[in-house]
């Protein structure tokens, strides 16, 4: 094949219970904006058929340089799902089934600092979960766990993140509380000025599900939230709009598809954290005493209960 020959993308499908759980390529879910990356040869497109359905697109599967990674759109290509919409328990078990054991999320927040400038990187360090209609849990149907969550994010990714920022000199902030809100439509002033009060720094409507179902499966997680606008507590900007969102997201695009190239090649080939073992010590029902289905959903997960 020479180099001006584009490489055909294969296009498969992964049956349930097929797959490689473990340590191996990254994964990226990009948001609004960040519907696929620059840099990343693709060499598969797959669907993945989980227990939980399929996720918001095929996954893109190849390389960055010699690593492997897995690269999602969060809304799907064409940006079609909502955020209370995204099916995040099978992007999330479709990722760990291809053996992504890291995932580093990109995504657009309203700012609820005056710090915080639009245009600017925040490294989020914290969430607090508003969100009401979407399913929450890998748990249930005869399953009860209890995922320890007290730091969500993975320290390793947020190195990884945090290194690129400094490397590539760009305005960052290093620790931030996420609110995650359902949506779709953004808060009143009342609301935001309740979110600021709280302590809390960047708003969205999608990572606090994704970070929570990420650690219950113990997969690393951690998030570049790229602020895009001024949430609507601001005296100057009392009105966000999907323009301004994408128009800033757009002028910063590029920038976080540096970010991630360069996080990529500092996440520790063996992981340092404690996200893996979060869900050994969840599970407290009487294995012996979960049905099969449920069993092989967790199993699925690699989480299969070991009978005492
Ligand atoms: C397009 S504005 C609101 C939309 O943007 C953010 O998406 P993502 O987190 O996927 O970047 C926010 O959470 C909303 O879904
Ligand atoms: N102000 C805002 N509120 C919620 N989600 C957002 N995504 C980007 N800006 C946002």
């Amino acid at each position: 094949m020479n180099g001006k020959e584009k490489r055909p993308v294969q296009k498969s499908r992964t049956k349930r219970g097929e797959g490689n759980p473990g340590s191996g390529p990254v994964g990226i879910i990009g948001g609004s904006g960040l519907y696929q990356m620059e840099g990343l040869t693709i060499e598969e497109e797959r669907v993945v058929e989980t227990p939980w359905g399929v996720s918001s697109d095929p996954y893109l599967i190849g390389k960055v340089g010699t690593l492997p990674v897995v690269f999602l759109s969060r809304h799907g290509k064409g940006h079609r799902y909502l955020p209370s919409e995204i099916n995040y328990r099978a992007n999330l078990a479709g990722l760990k089934s291809l053996g992504v054991s890291r995932v580093l999320s990109v995504s657009a927040v309203g700012s609820l600092k005056e710090e915080i400038a639009p245009g600017d990187m925040v490294l989020v360090d914290d969430f607090i979960d508003l969100t009401r209609q979407r399913p929450m849990s890998f748990y249930g149907n005869g399953a009860v766990g209890h995922t320890p969550y007290g730091r969500p994010v993975c320290s390793d990714l947020f190195e990884a993140f945090s290194g690129a920022c400094e490397h590539l000199g760009l305005p960052t902030h290093r620790g931030g509380t996420y609110i995650c809100m359902e949506g779709p439509a953004f808060s009143t002033r009342a609301e935001s000025r309740l979110y600021r009060q709280w302590g809390a720094d960047v708003i969205g409507m999608t990572n606090g599900t994704e970070a929570r179902l990420a650690r219950e499966i113990g997969l690393c997680y951690a998030t570049l939230a790229l602020a895009t606008d001024y949430d609507c507590w601001h005296p100057d900007h009392d009105m966000v709009t999907v323009a301004d969102v994408i128009r800033i997201m757009n002028q910063n695009v590029r920038r976080a598809n540096t970010i991630l190239l360069d996080a990529l090649e500092r996440i520790p080939s063996v992981r340092k954290c404690h996200c893996a073992d979060a869900p050994k010590s969840a599970l407290i029902t009487d294995p012996a005493r979960i049905p099969q289905k449920t069993r092989e959903k967790l199993s699925f997960l690699g989480l299969e209960p070991n009978p005492s």
